[in-house]
């Protein structure tokens, strides 16, 4: 597998959402150019990443909805189910757990845990908190590949450690610390102070553009 930058894959996430979004619509065909529109990008950047992926359209006809929306589930590995587990129920662990997205686009939160032992085994939403003490049983006993870091930073390096050596493949970081994990895991850390800064750095931009107008 060639290795694909991670800006692609999130213009192939946007992609396929839009596309979703013009299928159910009934719409057969899109071309570059409206793809690029609404994904705020340029055709030729729209088709240079769909290019990576084999031969998708027809010069002049554009896109065939129906067919590329189920070639970018594929190419994103969406065509099945994700296990997920949630490490940490707390407020960010709460909201991601409630957040019916997620199981619609095919990923299961099979497990919630903490070490609060006046959380653990409490009703949490549908869920139940359980015990960090079984969380690499369970991870093996589902086969999840997926785990959600909500925990402060302190122990986030230790936890994921655990979440390895548990056969986690994958790990989404919400905890604001240096993490490292070996070459086979997959790890993304969300940060919204940095998504704040981008929209910071946007707007100074544009104010500066329209002063020097
Ligand atoms: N990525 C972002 O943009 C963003 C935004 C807000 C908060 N955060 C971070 O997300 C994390 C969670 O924030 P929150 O507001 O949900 O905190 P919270 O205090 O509400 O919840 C944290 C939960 O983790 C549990 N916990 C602590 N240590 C643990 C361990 N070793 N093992 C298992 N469970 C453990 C606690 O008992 C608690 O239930 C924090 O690191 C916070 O800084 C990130």
């Amino acid at each position: 597998m060639k290795r694909i930058a991670d800006s692609t894959v999130r213009r192939l996430s946007m992609y396929l959402r839009y596309l979703e979004d013009l299928d159910t619509q009934g719409q057969q065909t899109a071309s570059s150019d409206e793809l690029a529109h609404l994904c705020g990008t340029t055709p030729a950047q729209v088709r240079k990443d769909l290019s990576f992926f084999g031969s998708f359209g027809k010069r002049g006809l554009g896109y065939p909805v129906h067919e590329l929306t189920a070639h970018l589930r594929e190419i994103l590995g969406l065509e099945r189910e994700w296990k997920v587990v949630i490490v940490g129920a707390g407020k960010i662990g709460a909201a991601l757990a409630n957040y019916r997205g997620f199981r619609q686009r095919g990923f299961k939160i099979v497990g919630v845990y903490d070490n609060d032992p006046t959380k653990i085994g409490k009703p949490w939403g549908e869920a139940i908190v359980h015990d960090m003490a079984d969380l690499a049983r369970d991870i093996q006993r589902e086969e999840a590949p997926i785990a959600v870091l909500a925990i402060p930073s302190d122990d986030a390096q230790d936890v994921v450690d655990r979440l390895v050596a548990a056969g986690i493949r994958a790990i989404l970081n919400f905890a604001p610390a240096q993490i490292t994990v070996p070459p086979h895991v997959s790890l993304k850390s969300v940060n919204m102070a940095m998504e704040l800064e981008g929209l910071s750095f946007a707007l100074t931009n544009s104010l500066a553009s329209q002063g020097a107008a």
